[in-house]
């Protein structure tokens, strides 16, 4: 009856444990957990510890979250547990404050600056695939990540930005994120000793960006410049703590992401024979054996079908947002302060939107096929107010790294070494150990 809906009560999830909740399950099954919640319903409720969650199961509620009713929207629990490391970094900001700020750092993301840090891609691919020598063995993880915490430290901070900021970076965000989904899933139960080591991490990572802060220069043509010159109303300056702020959620949220979504382009192009050759065939016809570059990127077709997939197999576990007013979501009520779970994840394998989720497909991204995905279902870069602003950078970096080494090597795996993801919030591979063959063509 019309005078019930938005009033009815969403389903709660079964297996709650006193005190946990969900959270033991949750972690334990992971992938498994979240892949299973739309079987109880449209919007599901759970308990994160004490926390009490509700859940969205269907590409349309996720759509209403993100982008069709985003401005009911704030960022949540999840976010809330990272603010020590990122501060007040666009990353963990709402209202007025965060529109603000995403104006500044905007314009590091149009088409102009996009060439122009293009430029910086395709000479550190080059001079990563240079770097190779014909049946190394490669920690392709690793060395994924090395390139993009360089790329964006080279393209948005500094010529400068040296080898140990990168090395910090590197060795201490997976722990930060790691640590930040755990005490999101956790309110208060976590041990004095993980704290510690999440304080650590945040601890280091912010001494080696306040020295790229103090280093930076207000004359440059790099983002780090952009803040240092920003102005507020009142002629102020952003203060340092502000740029600190900023820097660190980029350079994070801007190297793992990318880093991880190279690593298992190449895992699945060595696991899908088919894939592999057509890939190699259009990298031999558009760029040869040089570096790709900016201009090839259009004619890289196939290529971005692959990243698609890519980012559809490997997105993020799950995202949070906190209902900042009373809202309506498939007829469940609520309320104003609650918090509101998706798993891109989930959405992205499920059946009812994708034939055969699990198998690695880029052609499902022919516009004839793609067409047919519902909307809400493909969200590698969330959507609405906190729709990712590095989405355009990130794409083009995957294909001009992606096309520079598949012009000259084949990377195959390690023998005995099985590759599986560790999911703590982003998709890791547990390891990617992968030998280079040179091509000849
Ligand atoms: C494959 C690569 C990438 C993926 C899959 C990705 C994914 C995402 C997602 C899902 C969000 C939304 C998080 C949320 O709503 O809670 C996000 C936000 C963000 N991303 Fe990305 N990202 C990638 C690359 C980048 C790059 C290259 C940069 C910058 C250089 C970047 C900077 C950011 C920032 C600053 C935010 C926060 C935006 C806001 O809240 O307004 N990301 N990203």
């Amino acid at each position: 009856m019309t005078a019930d809906i938005g009033k009815s009560e969403a389903p709660a999830v079964p297996g709650r444990l006193p005190l946990v909740g969900h959270t033991a399950a949750m972690l334990r099954e992971r992938l498994d957990f979240t892949a299973k919640l739309r079987s109880y319903g449209d919007v599901v409720r759970l308990r994160l510890g004490p926390l009490a969650v509700h859940f969205v199961t269907t590409p349309e509620l996720a759509y209403q979250v993100l982008t069709g009713q985003t401005d009911k929207f704030d960022k949540g629990i999840l976010v809330d547990k990272l603010r020590r490391a990122f501060g007040n970094g666009l990353v963990s900001t709402d209202g007025e404050f965060h529109r603000s700020q995403r104006r500044m750092i905007q314009p590091a993301f149009s088409r102009r600056a996009l060439a122009r840090h293009a430029e910086v891609m395709t000479e550190s691919a080059g001079e990563m695939v240079d770097s190779w020598w014909a049946g190394q063995e490669l920690a392709l993880d690793r060395r994924m990540q090395d390139f993009t915490i360089s790329v964006v430290g080279r393209t948005l901070f500094s010529a400068d930005f040296g080898p140990r900021v990168g090395a910090e970076i590197r060795r201490y965000t997976p722990t930060l994120i790691r640590l930040g989904v755990l005490r999101a899933l956790t309110p208060s139960l976590l041990s004095l000793p993980v704290r510690r080591r999440f304080d650590n991490a945040v601890a280091h990572v912010h001494r080696v960006v306040d020295d790229v802060v103090a280093g930076g220069r207000e004359d440059r043509d790099d983002l780090l410049s952009v803040l240092l010159r920003a102005r507020d109303e009142a002629g102020e300056p952003m203060s340092r703590q502000q740029v600190r702020d900023e820097v660190v959620t980029l350079l994070t949220a801007g190297s793992e992401t990318t880093g991880i979504a190279l690593s298992w382009l190449f895992h699945e192009l060595a696991r899908n024979p088919g894939v592999e050759e057509r890939l190699h065939a259009e990298v031999d016809e558009v760029v040869g054996r040089r570096a790709a570059t900016f201009e090839d990127v259009p004619s890289l077709v196939y290529t971005q079908r692959v990243i698609s997939e890519v980012l559809r197999k490997y997105p993020l576990w799950f995202l949070m947002r906190r209902a900042n007013t009373d809202v309506t979501l498939g007829g469940v009520r609520i309320p104003a302060g609650t918090e509101v779970g998706f798993s891109p994840h989930a959405l992205h394998h499920d059946p009812l939107s994708y034939d055969a989720p699990a198998r690695f497909d880029p052609d499902r991204w022919l516009p004839t096929r793609a067409r047919s995905v519902p909307r809400g279902a493909y969200v590698p870069f969330a959507g609405g107010l906190h729709h990712c602003p590095g989405h355009s950078y990130a794409s083009l970096e995957i294909a001009i790294a992606a096309a520079t080494v598949a012009a000259r090597w084949r990377l195959v795996p390690v023998p005995g070494k099985p590759v599986h993801p560790r999911v703590v919030g982003l998709m890791y591979p547990n390891r990617l150990p992968m030998i280079a063959l040179p091509r000849r063509n």
